[in-house]
């Protein structure tokens, strides 16, 4: 038997998806969005060998098979060092064939496995090449609890478990409380979400890195707190909060470029909607903040939910079965919007305190006739958080083991 002093070390990482209150879409253009995170979370195992392959595990996105790649193959050469933080469009491009996935699946499902790999290989080439040759090999094994493409940024909560294995493997950062490590997280996770979206705001992968709930614009995150193990940290309160699943297909990068087009034919309609939603955001952080009453808080939120949905539709990117949850919702009289891309996805109905058990339980019945998925979420837990596992899990019990298990393991290490 190997004694696990002369193994390698092997990280596992976990970071959560987030949910966004108010100022999805807005956001890209420089508004302000308040979010948090969720309890749904990706986890990553992340361990080193000797044969200089690359090889991924990625099963909830349809990868039946594991990947792999030669990493003498990657362009290295394309890598500027002092340059890293910022997009290489020229890199992400070379490595676009590589990332490649070919198989009998739809077109659709082969492109979003292929952006996958595409985030992976971008942020191993990036991170990676000034390592030698024999340094290079990595498995790397993906689990998440978070529906993919329904608007609980599952793309930037696996985007950021890529970035904190990356980064503590090739000794980046390490888990030591210090701040730099979340702040080296996010700034290449929003690589990884370029690759995937196109132009995201940021906002996502700075709620999965930092956790809580945050007033997020362009280039600057402010922290409303939130609880972290139950513990209120005000002025964010435990919200409940009812997320339903419509399971309708779409993809953020599309949503995000069709209300781009909107925008540029209209601009002088558009921006004042964008206005409006800024100022919603403002609006509940003053609520937030001043108002300390729970139920003026919870009937001033059920109004900005109300106003940010109907904004947000007429920029295009609602659709029917969002309405379908709006519709149902109100008939127990509470109130939802959609969140994060639109489209279909997810929509999010609060609960505001005082709600009888039992009309939660009414209206998520309704809401599964219609073939909706319902759960109920906290908001504002943990973000990025990483262990040294060593031999304590094979990797096998990591792609099996159920993934509230891994939620439980104490000694996580979180970067904020
Ligand atoms: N568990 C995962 N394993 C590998 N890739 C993933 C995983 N989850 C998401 N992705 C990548 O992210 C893409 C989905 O990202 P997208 O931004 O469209 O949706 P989302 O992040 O779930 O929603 P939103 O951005 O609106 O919050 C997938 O197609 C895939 O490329
Ligand atoms: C739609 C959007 O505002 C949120 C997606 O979760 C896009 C972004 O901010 O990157
Ligand atoms: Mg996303």
């Amino acid at each position: 038997m190997v004694s696990s002093q002369n193994l390698p070390t092997r990280y596992l990482v976990s970071a959560p998806g987030k949910v966004i209150l108010f100022g999805e879409h807005a956001v890209v253009y420089g508004t302000s969005a308040i979010a948090g995170s969720v309890n749904l979370r990706t986890y990553l195992l992340i361990e080193k060998r000797e044969d200089g392959m690359l090889e991924a595990y990625v099963p909830d996105i349809g990868l039946d098979q594991p990947v792999k790649w030669n990493t003498e193959l990657f362009p290295y050469s394309k890598v500027e060092d002092d340059k890293k933080e910022e997009f290489n469009e020229e890199l992400a491009e070379s490595l676009k064939s590589l990332a490649e996935i070919e198989s009998d699946k739809p077109a659709t499902v082969r492109q979003q496995q292929s952006v996958a790999c595409l985030a992976l290989l971008y942020l191993f080439t990036l991170l990676s090449s000034r390592f030698p040759e024999t340094k290079r090999g990595l498995t790397i094994r993906v689990r998440s609890a978070l529906p993919v493409g329904a608007g609980l940024g599952s793309s930037a909560s696996y985007s950021v478990c890529l970035t904190t294995g990356l980064l503590l493997n090739f000794e980046y950062i390490s888990l030591t409380p210090d701040s730099r490590g979340a702040e080296l997280i996010k700034k290449y996770s929003f690589l990884a979400e370029k690759i995937i979206h196109g132009n995201p705001s940021g906002i996502d992968n700075a709620v999965a890195t930092f956790g809580g709930a945050v007033l997020y614009k362009k280039g600057s995150m402010e922290s409303l707190k939130g609880y972290h193990e139950n513990i209120a940290e005000l002025p964010f309160r435990p919200f409940r909060f009812l997320l339903t699943n419509t399971k309708v297909a779409r993809d953020t990068k599309t949503q995000v470029a069709n209300v781009r087009i909107k925008f540029d034919k209209y601009p002088e309609i558009i921006k004042p909607i964008l206005d409006a939603i800024q100022n919603i955001s403002d609006h509940f952080k003053t609520v937030l903040i001043n108002e300390d009453n729970n139920i003026t808080q919870d009937t001033i939120l059920e109004d900005l939910i109300d106003l940010n949905h109907h904004f947000i539709n007429s920029l295009g990117v609602g659709h029917p079965a969002l309405d379908k949850v709006r519709e149902i919702t109100a008939q127990f009289e509470l109130h939802s919007k959609l969140t994060g891309a639109g489209g279909g996805g997810c929509a999010l109905t609060f609960i505001r305190d005082g709600i009888p058990d039992v009309t939660i339980e009414t209206v998520k019945k309704s809401l599964s006739l219609q073939g909706f998925e319902c759960f109920e979420t906290l908001v504002g837990g943990h973000g990025a958080g990483a262990l040294v596992i060593n031999d304590t899990i094979t990797a096998q019990e990591f792609m099996e083991g159920g993934l509230e298990w891994y939620g439980g393991m104490d000694s996580w290490h979180y970067f904020v």
